[in-house]
């Protein structure tokens, strides 16, 4: 059995036409790593005040390591719960911001000590333990959330954006301290983001929510590369996937999908490919498509270009030296990685 099992779980609240969630369900293995995205209002955290007790789910019911915790009240569920705002004590130190949770549950003093030892010295705090939270930087503030998570040792860690009020290179740096400490503890996290990069970049697996309904539930390269309908193949992956007319495809390419005719039809940035002047002959498989550079953005290593075709407005990524404004490209598409999708 499961670790973590959400059995049809649906939320109603009063007064709202819609189910805030409507027949989630997931199983979770111990050790799993899952992050939750979706846009404003998609159910996200309406899914974790269920999981934690904060709310009561409609119907469904919640497992928890053997345990039907539906009804339980949230002290008794055993998780860990880190915020985006750190909700540190602010009149007490670090060190006591760490242990005070295991003063209340009465845990030995050595073996707290103990504890705050080994947390702080993973987590880089052994420097600010008798500091007061006013005095650390955002990153530091995140840190001792997460050491006060980890020294509960609880079944389930919820985390609810705990990146996003970071700025970048601390996003980085805190994101991957995260994964370290998960790997390390085996801790089973449930992450919940509006940053589908966050999502791709920390989790085993991906639940896409929508309008409290589970779009898809997978890798991140599965969601990537096989996103199951139109939402998540636009929610997913930046530059936004290229969706367009299935007319507009190369007539050669038409054929070739021509049982696909009904739908749009969709290819991400880097699947297509700049072709050099002196290489433009076409051929059956590899029609040469004309487009107008509207927009380049220059990232270093890789380029991502904006072209005009056929009136729609196509990414392309590419490692050659961009192409200036307004140049006429020539470009194809790799068919095997064409993608149709309901309108
Ligand atoms: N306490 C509540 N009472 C009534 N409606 C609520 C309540 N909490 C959430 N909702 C509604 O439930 C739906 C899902 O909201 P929820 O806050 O779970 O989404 P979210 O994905 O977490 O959004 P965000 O990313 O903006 O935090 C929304 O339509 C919201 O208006």
């Amino acid at each position: 059995m499961s670790y973590l099992s959400l059995q049809d779980i649906s939320k109603h609240y009063p007064g709202k036409k819609k189910n805030a969630l409507q027949d989630f369900s997931l199983t979770v293995e111990k050790g799993e790593f899952i992050a939750i995205v979706g846009p404003s209002g998609s159910g996200k955290s309406t899914l974790l005040n269920i999981l934690t007790g904060f709310e009561a789910p409609t119907t469904g019911s919640v497992i928890l390591a053997d345990r039907n915790i539906t009804k339980d009240a949230p002290k008794d569920r055993d998780m860990a719960l880190v915020f985006q705002e750190y909700a540190l004590f602010p009149h007490m130190t670090v060190a006591q911001n760490i242990t005070f949770g295991m003063k209340i549950r009465k845990t030995a003093k050595k073996e707290r000590q103990e504890k705050l030892d080994w947390v702080t010295k993973e987590l880089g705090l052994t420097e600010v333990l008798d500091v007061l939270p006013k005095n650390l930087s955002g990153g530091q503030r995140q840190r001792v959330s997460l050491a006060r998570a980890i020294v509960r040792d609880p079944k389930l860690f919820l985390m609810d954006e705990p990146l996003s009020n970071l700025d970048a290179k601390l996003r980085d740096q805190v994101g991957d301290l995260i994964l370290a400490t998960h790997k390390k503890l085996q801790a089973t996290t449930l992450f919940v983001t509006h940053s589908q990069e966050e999502a791709m970049s920390l989790a085993d697996r991906i639940i896409v929510l929508n309008d409290g309904v589970i779009q898809q539930i997978g890798t991140p390269q599965a969601v990537y590369e096989k996103p199951k309908n139109r939402f998540v193949a636009e929610f997913i992956g930046r530059p936004a996937i290229n969706m367009f007319s299935f007319t507009n495809l190369p007539p050669a390419l038409q054929q070739q999908f021509l049982q696909e005719k009904d739908k749009l039809a969709a290819i991400r940035s880097e699947h297509i490919h700049i072709r050099e002047e002196k290489h433009k002959e076409s051929n059956q498989s590899q029609p040469v498509e004309t487009g107008i550079v509207t927009e380049v953005r220059y990232y270093g290593g890789n380029s991502i270009l904006q072209l005009d075709w056929q009136q729609t407005k196509l990414f392309v990524q590419t490692t050659q030296n961009p192409p200036a404004l307004g140049a006429t490209v020539l470009f194809t598409f790799d068919s095997q990685h064409l993608l149709f999708f309901d309108k």
